[in-house]
Order: C-alpha cells, then structure tokens, then sequence
C-alpha cells in the first residue's frame, strides 16, 4: 500500500479538490503538531511528572489535571506561532486567546478541548484531543468571544487526535472523514483509513448508566426498550460499551457503529447536559455527519444550534443514524 502522509494528503486535498486553503492545511498542520507533542507526554507518564491535578479549577468549575494544564499550552504555544489564526478558544480558558501582533490578522478561529476524558489518565486508559476551526468574520476588528459564537454547520474543518494504545488523528474538512495513525518511530501522521463510514444501525450504545434515576422520560423509555432485550419492543439484545472519554467512545462508533448519549437531566435545569458544544459536540458532531451518522440534541441537529455563549452545555446523542433518529423522536413524541 502506498504510504501517504497526512501533508501529503491535505496537499492534494487542496490541489484536486479545493477542499481547503494552503493556511487552512498549515493551520491543521501545526495542529497535528501539537497532538503529536501530547502524545509524547501522555506516553510518559508518571516518568515525565504530567499525572494528578494541577490543584487549579477551569472556567466550568471543574479541578485540572495537570495534562490538561500541559495540553492546553501545547496548543497555545503551537498555534500563536504557526498558525493561520486570529484567536483561539479552550475548554480550560476563561476567555478567548486572540494572537498578539498578528499582521495582516490571521483569518481562522481555533477551538479545543485540550485534554478529552480527563478521569482517565491517571488510569491509563485512552484520552484525546478534540478541535474545531471556524472562519474569521469579515471585518471582525480586534477579534472577540462573539465572533466564535458561529453554529457547527459553519465549520471548516474538525478532527480529534485519541492517546490509546495507537495514537491516531480523525479529521474533516467537510469531505468525508479520514484517519491517520502516528508513526512513533518516524514521528509521522500516516493515513490508514479513508473516508470513514458509520453503519446506520446498530446494537450498541454508550451513556453513562450511574445517571438513570436522573434522566428525563424520553431517554429512560429509549435505553429501557434497549435493556429488554430480544422480548422487549426493539426484539434484539442490546450490548453496552461505557469508557468515559468521548472520543475513545465515538471512534469506536466510528469504527464499527453504536449511539452515544450525554443526555440532559434532571439535576441542575440551569446547566443541560454535560458536554460542551464548541469543544465536543460540534465537532464531534461534524465528524459524526461526514461519516454518514446523524447527531442532535434531542430536538434537531447540534450543528444548527446558534451559541449564545463560549462555554455552553449541550445535551449530546450522536452516531449510528437509525438510533438517532429514533430517540430524538422519543423526545419529539
Ligand atoms: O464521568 P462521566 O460523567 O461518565 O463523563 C464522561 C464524559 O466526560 C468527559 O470526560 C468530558 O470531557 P473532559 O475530560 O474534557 O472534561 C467526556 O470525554 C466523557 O464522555
Ligand atoms: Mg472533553
Ligand atoms: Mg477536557
């Protein structure tokens, strides 16, 4: 087979299909990069001091772990020098990061969750980076947390790197849905997958179960047909995969199909769901629909929510498109 790099491949992306810019391949080039760098980091473990909190809390609240800490200025440090970009945004961050002295000013956005599945790095189990880029709007002037508030569908490009026992980096640029695996001794992205494809049904599904008493009808009549099994109303078993870091969790939907639901509950009505739209849902959303699956919120397409802020929470069901479909229509219903 062929051996084609992930340059390679976003050159001739750009030459025969006009799929993307030359700043937006560099752009997503640097951010390779830096996934490339992390991934080194979390190989290191205990022997390179990135485990435990950093005994610090982000934005939402949450306490850090040093490697998000570590991740995020990763992306920071990369991209403020090597990028395309006007202003960058992060799960970790308060407020947006526009890149100091850029002239003429740089045409992208970039947002992450530096560090997806935080619980489970000191368990070494697989975590992940997960990215978004957005175009700058024209005449933005001093770039600003509004110009971010842009809805999914006007995305340009997403992808996620996952740290497991392979390291690799599923990407969109709006066609089709590729994957590279790192060649660790090369230190190279090499393409081992191409154009990406989620069955449109399956017997699988994702949700953390420790939530049910919490959940709202909806999701409790859809996951209770799921668990009766062959004599319940769905007439087939169900099998139940649960690793607590997202994209470990949609790569392998990716992979071989199955539904994945943060959903909203009852808890807290001020805050609905768990996952956040610009760093998970939205990309992952995109990725998702690339790949022929369908991902909502229960009431429509998470890509069409307009955000009314950076930080927001968005309830999330995404993967095999039948399932899809069909709990949203249990909250329609
Ligand atoms: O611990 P829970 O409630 O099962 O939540 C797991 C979910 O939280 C997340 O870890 C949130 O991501 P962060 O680690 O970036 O905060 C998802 O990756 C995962 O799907
Ligand atoms: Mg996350
Ligand atoms: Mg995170």
């Amino acid at each position: 087979m062929k051996r084609v790099s992930l340059t390679q491949h976003l050159v001739e992306q750009q030459r025969h299909n006009n799929a993307i810019t030359a700043e937006l391949r560099l752009l997503i080039e640097v951010v390779a990069r830096a996934c490339k760098t992390i991934s080194h980091s979390v190989g290191k473990g205990a022997l390179g001091d990135i485990l435990g909190s950093a005994e610090t809390e982000n934005i939402q609240g949450e306490v850090q772990k040093k490697l998000d800490v570590i991740s995020n200025e990763i992306l920071l440090e990369a991209n403020e020098w090597g990028g395309h970009l006007a202003a960058m945004a992060s799960e970790e961050m308060e407020t947006i990061h526009p890149i100091p002295n850029r002239y003429p000013m740089g045409e992208y956005l970039l947002m992450f969750d530096p560090l997806d599945g935080s619980s489970n790095i000191d368990v070494n189990v697989s975590i992940g980076t997960i990215f978004s880029v957005l175009k700058a709007p024209e005449g933005m002037g001093a770039p600003n947390e509004q110009a971010f508030l842009q809805p999914g569908t006007q995305q340009v490009a997403a992808g996620y790197a996952v740290y497991g026992p392979q390291t690799m980096l599923v990407l969109t640029t709006g066609k089709g849905v590729n994957c590279f695996t790192l060649d660790r001794e090369m230190g190279s992205w090499v393409l081992t997958q191409r154009d990406m494809r989620i069955p449109e049904d399956t017997k699988e599904f994702a949700i953390n179960m420790s939530n049910k008493r919490h959940w709202h009808a909806p999701v409790q009549r859809y996951v209770d047909e799921m668990l009766a099994g062959k004599t319940g109303p769905r007439e087939k078993d169900f099998n139940m995969r649960w690793i607590a870091s997202m994209v470990a969790d949609v790569h392998r939907i990716l992979n071989r199909g199955g539904i994945f639901m943060y959903p909203a509950d009852m808890r807290d009505p001020s805050s609905p769901g768990k996952l956040r739209l610009m760093y998970e849902a939205n990309p992952m959303a995109m990725i998702v629909e690339q790949a022929g699956g369908a991902a909502t919120d229960g009431n429509g397409r998470i890509l069409e929510i307009v955000p009314h802020k950076l930080h927001q929470r968005v309830p999330v069901f995404l993967g095999s498109k039948n399932e899809v479909e069909r709990v949203t229509a249990y909250h329609q219903a």
